[in-house]
């Protein structure tokens, strides 16, 4: 017996965005101060974050409310999986809180994240200056369990693809592998990334950055971030990247991490044990999303 298809099509709803980038690291940003959890389901922000089908980003930020700062930031991965911090995307959210009409307070912001509480500064000169806290440096604290929990990873040997590497573990609230290579043109980004990220020894995946030493001020680096592949730059990334040269004798305290979208400077403050990243943060364009009810299946 023939049946007739019975297309049911679900009303839309819209939702405001921005699009913004720091150094090619591009976020989805979404005003979230109505509701206290994102609006969008992680399948949605997959989909979002779709390069064909969607707007095309690395992830999407929500900026929520927040009791004790100015406001929260929450991300999502283009995979859909949910992130502690995102140095990139906190300076483009700085931005971004300014459009909203959030006022800093003598160009100062307060913002709740994932990794506390971090102040902001918006420079005169447009860029952002975040203090990214103090470094996580025990294995129980990446978590890997490439060393016992209460000890450093510090050019840790890992065997990966058959190959032996020299791994630094470093947390800036989220999970940071460093491999120091004399040359990245022979790093085959697209088929060891995601060897490192799914290793069995991060049981949360791992963000891997590979590094070549230009001089002890400036580090060169491939990315390859957790939840999201090859980025063209990694801000929590840069920061473990200068802390992991730094215990491994290869950098002084500040540096510029060359990123493939763009040079951050980095400094690990000695007093403060704090690790300070300026860099740029640029809007790209706004728009409406057209999105099917939170809870309706598919309506293709
Ligand atoms: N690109 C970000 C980091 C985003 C989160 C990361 N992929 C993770 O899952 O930890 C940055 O600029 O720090």
């Amino acid at each position: 017996m023939m049946r007739s298809a019975v297309i049911t099509w679900a009303p839309m709803s819209t939702l405001a965005f921005a699009k913004y980038e720091g150094l090619g690291n591009d976020f989805v940003l979404i005003d979230n101060r109505h509701t206290p959890e994102p609006v969008l389901s992680a399948a949605q922000a997959v989909a979002v974050c779709d390069r064909h089908r969607g707007v095309g980003a690395d992830g999407v930020i929500f900026l929520l409310e927040a009791r004790d700062a100015d406001f929260q930031m929450r991300i999502f991965n283009s995979d859909g999986s949910e992130a502690q911090m995102c140095g990139n995307g906190i300076r483009c959210l700085a931005h971004y809180a300014r459009t909203l009409g959030i006022e800093p307070t003598a160009d100062r912001y307060r913002v709740q994240t994932g990794a506390g509480v971090l102040d902001i500064d918006l420079l005169p000169d447009g860029q952002v200056r975040v203090d990214m806290g103090a470094p996580a440096l025990l294995a129980g604290e990446i978590p890997t369990t490439l060393a016992p929990a209460d000890q450093k990873v510090i050019a840790a040997p890992l065997n990966v693809a058959g190959s032996d590497w020299s791994v630094t573990c470093v947390s800036m609230g989220n999970p940071h592998a460093v491999i120091f290579v004399p040359d990245l043109e022979a790093i085959d980004l697209e088929r060891i990334g995601p060897l490192f990220e799914h290793e069995r020894h991060f049981p949360e995946r791992i963000n891997t950055h590979f590094v070549r030493v230009l001089s002890p001020t400036h580090l060169q680096v491939k990315v390859w971030e957790r939840g999201a592949g090859a980025t063209l730059a990694c801000g929590t990334g840069a920061c473990a990247v200068l802390v992991a040269a730094v215990l491994n004798h290869l950098a002084q305290e500040e540096a510029t991490v060359e990123l493939p979208g763009g040079p951050l400077q980095i400094r690990w403050d000695s007093e403060s044990n704090h690790l300070l990243m300026t860099g740029p943060a640029r809007t790209v364009f706004e728009g409406t999303l057209q999105l099917p009810p939170l809870g309706s299946s598919s309506t293709r």
